[in-house]
C-alpha cells in the first residue's frame, strides 16, 4: 500500500444543488431577501443568485490510485477551479504516494502563492486534499476519523441552520441559526424586523432553544453591536459573520460591544492556518467556523484546530456535510456540528448535499451515531445520474 501512486487527477464540473448549496430555485428560504454584502444595491437585495453567487457551480476533484482505486470530492470552485487542478496542481499528485498528502498539500499551497492563498484557489486546493483522503481511506478500507486518529464520541449533536429552528426544535436539534434578512441599508425599520422575527421565534421556542443570527458578512460594527444589544433580551446565543471577512479589527471590537454571554462566531470565508490565526490573536470570536471544503482541505483544518484549542476557542465547522462530520468526530473541541436545512421551507431533513452525493449520511433527532459514520473514506458516492463535465480533459 504504501507503494501505490496516483495515476490520474480529474476535475469535473457540476451544476445545481450540491457542494454549491445556494443554486437553488425560487422560493427556497437560502435565497429569499438575505442581508448580504450586495444588499446596499437594492436590484440585488432580494436573492443572491441575482449577484452571481451560484455563477462557479460544483467542483468535483476525482484521483485514482495505480491499483484502480477511486477517491473524490465535491466543493465550490467550479470551472475556474477545474483549470487550476487540471493545468496548475496535477503536476504535484500524479505520480506521488498516496500517502503523500502532507507534502502534496505544501506543493499546491506554496506554488500557488503568487495568486492564491484564499478564496477560490484554496477552494481548489481544498477539493484536491479531500479527495486525497478519501482514497487513502478507500485504499486502507477505513473511514476518515479513523485516519485522524480515531473518534472522541460515540455521536454527534447538531444545531440546524435555516429558516425555521421552531421546526428545528421538534426534529430534535439542539438549535436553530436563522439568516438575518435586513441589513444596514434597510435602516432602523429592517432592524425593527430583524428584531421582530427574532423574538417571535423566540417566542415559539421557549427560552431554552438555541437561536443564532447568521449575518453573512453584510453588516457594519455599529449596526452589529446595535443588532447584538437588541438580540439579548431576546436570549440570541451567538452572532455569525457580521463583517466582512478581512475586517480583523472590527470583529475585535464588536466581540467588545456584544452584550455579556453572546457570543461572536465567524471564519467560514476564512482560511488556512495563517488566516485563522489572525482572528484568534486579535481576540475576533469565540468559535471558529471554517468550512473544510474551502479552508485548505482536512489537512489544514488539523492544524487549524490545534491552534484554536491553544486559544481557548471552540471549531464547529460550517455546513460541508460528510468532510466536516468526520472531523467533528476526533476533536473535543468540536462539542457539536452544523446541519444545514436544504428543504425548501426547512421543514425536513434531506441531505445537505443533494442530489451530488449518494449515501449521505443525516441527523436523526438531531444527533448521528459514528456507525454512520463507519465505511471507507468520506463513505459517500458520486451520483452517476449527476452530469459531470470534464472542461480541461488533458
Ligand atoms: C444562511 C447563510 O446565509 C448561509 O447561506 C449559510 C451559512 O453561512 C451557514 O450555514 O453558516
Ligand atoms: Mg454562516
Amino acid at each position: 500500500m504504501g507503494n501505490l501512486t496516483i495515476k490520474h487527477v480529474r476535475a469535473f464540473v457540476l451544476r445545481g444543488g450540491g457542494a454549491d448549496y445556494h443554486d437553488q430555485g425560487d422560493g427556497h428560504w437560502i435565497d429569499d431577501h438575505i442581508s448580504t454584502p450586495m444588499s446596499k444595491y437594492p436590484e440585488y437585495r432580494q436573492s443572491r443568485r441575482s449577484f452571481g453567487i451560484n455563477v462557479l457551480g460544483t467542483l468535483v476533484v476525482e484521483i485514482e490510485a495505480s491499483d484502480g482505486t477511486v477517491g473524490f470530492a465535491v466543493t465550490t470552485g467550479g470551472e475556474p477551479a477545474a483549470y487550476i487542478v487540471e493545468k496548475h496542481l496535477a503536476r504535484f499528485i500524479e505520480g506521488a504516494r498516496v500517502t503523500d498528502i502532507e507534502k502534496i498539500w505544501d506543493q499546491m499551497y506554496q506554488s500557488t502563492l503568487y495568486y492564491g492563498r484564499k478564496g477560490l484557489v484554496i477552494n481548489t486546493i481544498s477539493g484536491v486534499d479531500l479527495a486525497l483522503w478519501d482514497l487513502l481511506g478507500k485504499i486502507r478500507q477505513e473511514p476518515v476519523h479513523q485516519l485522524l486518529g480515531g473518534a472522541v464520541r460515540d455521536e454527534l449533536q447538531f444545531y440546524a441552520t435555516g429558516a425555521r429552528p421552531d421546526l428545528a426544535q421538534k426534529m430534535g436539534f439542539i438549535g436553530g441559526k436563522m439568516p438575518l434578512h435586513h441589513g444596514p441599508s434597510e435602516g432602523e425599520e429592517g432592524l425593527r424586523k430583524n428584531l421582530e422575527e427574532l423574538a417571535t421565534m423566540r417566542e415559539r421556542v421557549g427560552p431554552d432553544f438555541w437561536l443564532m443570527l447568521d449575518c453573512w458578512m453584510s453588516l457594519d460594527l455599529n449596526y452589529a453591536t446595535k443588532l447584538a444589544i437588541g438580540a439579548h433580551e431576546h436570549g440570541l446565543k451567538w452572532i455569525e459573520e457580521a463583517l466582512s471577512p478581512d475586517d480583523y479589527w472590527g470583529y475585535a471590537a464588536l466581540r467588545n460591544n456584544v452584550p455579556k454571554g453572546m457570543l461572536v462566531t465567524t471564519g467560514e470565508h476564512e482560511a488556512t492556518r495563517w488566516g485563522f490565526r489572525m482572528l484568534l490573536e486579535m481576540g475576533c470570536c469565540d468559535i471558529i467556523q471554517p468550512d473544510v471544503g474551502w479552508c485548505g482541505g482536512l489537512t489544514e483544518l488539523v492544524k487549524i484546530s490545534a491552534l484554536a484549542d491553544a486559544h481557548n476557542a471552540l471549531v464547529v465547522p460550517h455546513g460541508s456535510s460528510v468532510y466536516s462530520y468526520h472531523f467533528v468526530a476526533t476533536r473535543h473541541n468540536s462539542p457539536f456540528a452544523e446541519f444545514l436545512m436544504m428543504a425548501p421551507k426547512a421543514d425536513e431533513v434531506v441531505p445537505m448535499f443533494h442530489p451530488q452525493l449518494l449515501g449521505e449520511p443525516v441527523p436523526v433527532n438531531g444527533r448521528m451515531r459514528l456507525s454512520a459514520l463507519d465505511k471507507p473514506g468520506f463513505g459517500v458516492d458520486l451520483n452517476p445520474d449527476c452530469q459531470l463535465h470534464r472542461p480541461y480533459n488533458r
